[in-house]
């Protein structure tokens, strides 16, 4: 962390492209390594070992970088951190691999779900779960739509701006973007760089929100003058859609168990001028609130649908922390229902793409809570994202070149 604090902007954004681009290719990168390595990777120093996945990504994967330079400078820093040994080893590795980048071996391991998981750079246990679930070759779209850099939403700050007038902002700096017609006020691009540059995001005029991430405030739907609680709210991008829509009227307490978290949520009310936001810090399962109009509980969740802009999370998931989301994100729905009113609203969401997390949880809920009802989605969305009842929105990377995120409206009926 106080490395990255040392950068500026430009370096911390290529460290970031750099860290997240690895992680994406992780284990391809290894068999790589294993491959044209005389030394087993399994006993290679760590260092060393990222060095050479940093040349080999930087070759196959950077076309901004030439192949000399990514050569060269991974094995000058192999020489001059590590030993002139590692440096030349660095250097026949890397060298090899240029040369023969037409013809790289292809993983070919006799256990097939080994072999699609080195291919993919993904774990194991999630490609043979959706394999089982999809198909082979869906799942192979879902994992390379997982490998690719991501697209950005950016959303206009209605609060400060409107998106006629912040898709003119975009047209006036020349910054190419794809105006979603899902919601209003929504921009894809390719880079954040541009809009960094011009302080959009200092003045509050735009945030970061993917556009499958706008959809639970959306289909809470709040009006100005209700009260509203957003249960798991850090870093706050929800929140302030909730704002917008309630025309900054109203209360909305925006509730988190994290310190450092809840920390952003005030700085991204304050920049954004969401006026009505309260801050508390708490754990929503044990605090008891007044009861609101709306709840928003955007759950923890193993974060399986943003594995191509969060790439460190798929070697961090494991199946024993899926069952503990399902436990948390069970315990936390218990605690939400009792703060709905009678004919209140609850949105449940999370931006995973596992049914134990979505459906499955929501099914266990109902049969607990008969007095809340699925609503229907469809005045609120694009069908094309919605199940066949209408009741739910599942989004997925490869389908719907966004996030995977889940959700669904219920009402207290009694
Ligand atoms: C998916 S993130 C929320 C993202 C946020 N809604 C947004 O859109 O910016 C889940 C959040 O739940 C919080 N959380 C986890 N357990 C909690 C608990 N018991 N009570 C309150 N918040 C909790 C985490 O700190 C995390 O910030």
């Amino acid at each position: 962390m106080d490395l990255l604090n040392k950068l500026n902007r430009q370096e911390r954004q290529q460290a970031n492209e750099y860290v997240q681009g690895i992680l994406r290719r992780k284990s391809y990168l290894d068999f790589l390594i294993s491959r044209y390595s005389s030394v087993d990777i399994a006993g290679m120093d760590a260092f060393f070992k990222n060095i050479l996945r940093i040349g080999i990504y930087d070759l196959l994967f950077m076309d901004s970088t030439p192949d000399y330079a990514a050569i060269n400078e991974n094995v000058e820093i192999a020489k001059t951190q590590i030993s002139a040994r590692s440096g030349d080893l660095a250097n026949a590795i890397l060298r090899k691999i240029q040369r023969e980048t037409n013809e790289l071996p292809t993983p070919d391991m006799e256990d097939r779900t080994d072999l699609v998981a080195t291919t993919f750079s993904h774990p194991a246990w999630l490609v043979k779960r959706w394999s089982d679930r999809f198909g082979e070759r869906e799942a192979f779209q879902l994992m390379t739509a997982n490998n690719q850099r991501p697209n950005y939403y950016l959303r206009a700050n209605c609060l400060k701006t409107s998106p006629d007038t912040f898709r003119l902002r975009l047209e006036r700096a020349g910054i190419e973007f794809e105006e979603s017609d899902w919601l209003p006020g929504y921009f894809k691009v390719s880079t954040l760089a541009e809009v960094r540059a011009r302080g959009w995001f200092e003045k509050g005029l735009c945030y970061v929100q993917d556009i499958a991430a706008g959809f639970a405030p959306t289909i809470l739907d709040p009006v100005s003058g209700e009260s509203v609680i957003d249960l798991c709210a850090a870093p706050g991008t929800k929140t302030l859609l909730l704002a917008e829509l309630m025309e900054n009227e109203g209360s909305l307490l925006a509730v988190d168990i994290n310190p450092d978290r809840i920390q952003r949520i005030a700085e991204n009310a304050e920049r954004g001028g969401a006026k009505i936001v309260k801050i508390q810090r708490a754990d929503a399962t044990e605090e008891r609130f007044k009861l609101a109009d709306a709840v928003l509980l955007d759950a923890p969740c193993t974060g399986t649908g943003v594995l191509s802009k969060r790439a460190d999370l798929r070697w961090r998931r494991t199946p024993e922390e899926l069952e503990k989301a399902v436990a948390l994100q069970e315990e936390l729905l218990d605690a939400a229902a009792n703060m709905v009113a009678k004919n209140g609203r609850l949105v449940y969401s999370t931006c995973s793409l596992e049914p134990e997390e979505n459906m499955k949880q929501i099914e266990k809920f109902l049969e607990v809570y008969p007095n809340f009802e699925l609503e229907e989605l469809d005045d609120y969305l694009p069908e094309e994202v919605l199940s066949d009842d209408l009741k739910s929105y599942q989004t997925f990377p490869h389908l719907h070149h966004c996030d995977g995120h889940f959700g669904v409206l219920m009402k207290r009926k009694f």
